[in-house]
């Protein structure tokens, strides 16, 4: 049995980045860039008015009076310079003429026989002006290798004329579900039957991630067919998902069929609750969890173990696993020799454990918002104790 700390630096050494493949930017959202990305031109390009208003030389209006001569819409390039004794009309988005150096509102004018009279007491030599390549300049770093894109990054990209992206492809996981007792919701339910959910709370969770699920394989208690499910699970995927079956009664053959297809063994028990069962493996580049099938435990071991592993093979520089410390609200005991996690509700300041903490129920992981890490060695918590939370990366709290 390997300790939980050890099992996360086994899973960290193996979880290496996919390749990565150039997409349109259509299809470049909730994919991890690859590459970074330097900007390949001066946004703006030209000096920018921000406002509908009048464009002039700031030296020139404090000797001059101003007459406004011409319009410059968006869209549109003066080349001329612009003459000291004029103000031009221009727009918001459009370039200054050569020689203007500062825009005023139209609101804070009055126009008087093309005179221009300027009444902002605040107006300040540079005003209203997005001077040329102050978003991004030419040649910058403006996005690192391993950012996330969403739609501010999209439009970003966008914005730069960047119109095709270096990006991993997603990461191909298959799951893979065993158990003979288990029925789909929608189903009818047999006596000794239960509703099958891990499928369901991992295609959830995994929804979060940049993930293709390629298949979800069902299989029953029987040792062919698991073999049969992971040689056709391992072809297709980086990571495979294995629930239930990982345990030792006679009837759990995940680990005799992951030896029958050739796999290599990293741990098989980890010193933790729930989850103790968790068994990791590979086959080439494919990593295969054994996810103990308890509903509760499969997805405790899937926000501890896959998820930062998943994120790793992404790409992704950074994690969404936060973790913080809180203090506690309750007394805990527990017993030495295993670290346990513990559905809990957090908020900026405290840490409550749910009820219902046994690994069939899946009541606690509804209303949890994190995980309380009790460790190894420790045996009793008070209520003050500062503790670790590991914050659920997709529970936003609503
Ligand atoms: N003698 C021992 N028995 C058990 C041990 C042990 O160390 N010695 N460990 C227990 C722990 S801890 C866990 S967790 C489970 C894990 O066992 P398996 O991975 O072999 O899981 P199963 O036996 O297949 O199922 C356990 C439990 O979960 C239900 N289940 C399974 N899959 C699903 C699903 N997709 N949806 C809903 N429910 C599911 C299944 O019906 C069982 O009730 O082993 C303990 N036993
Ligand atoms: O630890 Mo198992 O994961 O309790 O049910």
């Amino acid at each position: 049995m390997v300790s939980v700390t050890a099992a996360k630096k086994n899973i960290q050494e193996l979880a290496a980045p996919v390749p990565y493949e150039t997409v349109p930017l259509s299809e470049a959202s909730g994919r991890v860039l690859a590459l970074p990305v330097h900007a390949p031109a001066d946004v703006p390009g030209f000096h920018q008015s921000a406002m509908d208003g009048y464009a002039f030389t700031w030296q020139c209006w404090q000797q001059l009076p101003l007459e406004v001569h011409g319009r410059i819409p968006a869209g549109f390039a003066e080349q001329e310079p612009l003459s000291p004794q004029y103000a031009v009309r221009i727009y918001t988005g459009a370039a200054l003429p050569p020689g203007a150096d500062t825009v005023v509102m139209q609101e804070k004018t009055v126009l008087h026989q093309a005179r221009l009279f300027i009444q902002d007491e605040r107006l300040a030599p540079g005003a209203n002006v997005r001077l040329r390549g102050s978003e991004v300049a030419a040649g910058q770093l403006a996005l690192e290798a391993g950012s996330y894109l969403h739609s501010g990054s999209v439009g970003f990209l966008a914005n730069m004329g960047v119109y095709e992206v270096p990006v991993h492809r997603k990461v191909r996981v298959t799951l893979i579900i065993t158990g003979s007792e288990l029925v789909q919701p929608g189903a009818p339910l047999l006596y000794g039957q239960v509703y099958e959910a891990n499928s369901w709370s991992l295609r959830a969770a995994l929804q979060h991630l940049p993930v293709q699920v390629q298949q979800v394989l069902h299989v029953p208690d029987n040792l062919h067919q698991t073999i049969q499910a992971i040689n056709t699970a391992v072809i297709q995927s980086d990571v495979v998902l294995i629930t239930g079956g990982v345990s030792t009664g006679d009837y759990d053959y995940v680990a005799e069929a992951l030896h029958a297809c050739g796999t290599q063994f990293l741990f098989h028990k980890v010193k933790q609750k729930p989850g103790k069962p968790l068994l990791f493996a590979r086959s080439g580049q494919t990593l295969l969890f054994g996810l103990p099938g308890n509903p509760a435990a499969v997805l405790t071991c899937f926000y501890e173990y896959v998820w930062p592993a998943i994120e790793q093979m992404a790409g992704l520089c950074n994690t969404r696993l936060q973790q913080v410390q809180r203090r506690l609200t309750a007394r805990v005991v527990k017993k030495p020799g295993l670290t346990c996690f513990m559905k809990a509700i957090c908020n900026t300041e405290e840490v409550t454990p749910c009820m219902a903490q046994e690994s069939y129920r899946l009541s606690s992981f509804h209303t949890a918002n994190c995980l309380l890490v009790l460790e190894e060695d420790t045996t009793a918590y008070s209520p003050g104790d500062l503790v670790k939370v590991h914050l659920l990366p997709d529970r936003l709290p609503y």
